[in-house]
């Protein structure tokens, strides 16, 4: 079993970091991994961010003793979104098929979690975002059709995209966990500009479906004080709520979104003025 802990970076601090110290705090470079679950514990938020790559044999979510239980659903809920081919996961001993860019919610309390690939040739990813719960929610399949879709943005400001809500009120229960998958169109390259922070959740962002050579750069920091981080595919970035979020690729890209923290309010964020930034 892989676990990586991330401590909290003081904004003030963050200030002063140099290219790789900014990146080994805030980018999760490694998440797939053939036949392995690689987990990232961050302390923004209590976030356990992940992937679950299983092949030819069905891989188990590990316990690891960051959590401080004896089963990881035992205080946690878990969000996950298959960005590779079908794939099920048996939860508790029920089977659910998960297909790609379909979601699945794991209630707080539903026992053992053990991801499987259709197809070897073809394996699915199972990107994994998990918040402490209170309490304990319906296991469900959320198929991408039925999350929540929203066009926004415009093809003269390079950012047409869609986005689509999976677990959030009105579509699937959770205790604090929100997330969702924003695709950009062609030819758009920018995300979430004018951007916004939002100190009472933390959020991270997986940037995916981008060429080999493709980069995203990611503007993180204080509105006043902004940095840069250059993020391949399959890569994830640890925004804590005193950071922007948001970006612009080389090519358009696909990335997830995922938060915890005090409410789950999509639309509660502080916009930052573009005479703001520096
Ligand atoms: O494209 C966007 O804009 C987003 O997807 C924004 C994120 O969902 C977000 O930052 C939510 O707080
Ligand atoms: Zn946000």
């Amino acid at each position: 079993m892989t676990i990586e802990i991330r401590q909290v970076a003081h904004p003030e601090a963050v200030r002063g970091f140099d290219t790789e110290t900014l990146r080994r705090h805030f980018l999760i470079e490694r998440l797939f991994s053939p036949g392995e679950v690689l987990l990232t514990y961050s302390h923004i938020d209590r976030l356990v961010v992940g992937g679950a790559m299983p092949v030819d044999a069905p891989v188990t979510l590990p316990t690891p003793k960051a959590v401080g239980t004896d089963a990881f659903l035992a205080r946690r809920e878990l969000g996950a979104i298959n960005v590779g081919g079908p794939g099920r996961v048996r939860v508790g001993g029920a089977v659910h098929a998960v297909g790609p860019r379909d979601a699945l919610y794991v209630g707080m309390g539903a026992g053992e979690v053990v991801f499987e690939s259709d197809d070897a040739a073809s394996p699915a990813k199972f990107y994994l975002v998990s918040t402490p719960a209170h309490a304990a929610h319906e296991t469900v399949v959320i198929p991408a059709e039925r999350a929540n879709r929203m066009e926004v943005g415009d093809q003269a400001t390079s950012n047409r995209r869609t986005i689509r809500q999976y677990i959030i009120p009105g579509v699937c229960t959770s205790c604090q966990l929100v997330m969702g998958l924003t695709q950009l169109e062609p030819g758009s390259m920018w995300n979430t500009m004018p951007c916004h922070t939002h100190d009472r959740r933390s959020e991270v962002y997986l940037y995916f479906d981008l060429d080999p050579n493709a980069r995203v750069l990611h503007l993180m920091g204080e509105p006043s004080e902004t940095r840069h981080l250059v993020v391949a595919s399959e890569q994830a970035v640890l925004s804590p709520g005193w950071s922007i979020h948001s970006g612009v690729g080389t090519s358009h890209y696909a990335f997830i979104w995922a938060m915890g923290g005090d409410n789950q309010d999509y639309t509660d964020m502080d916009m930052v003025a573009m005479s703001a930034l520096r």
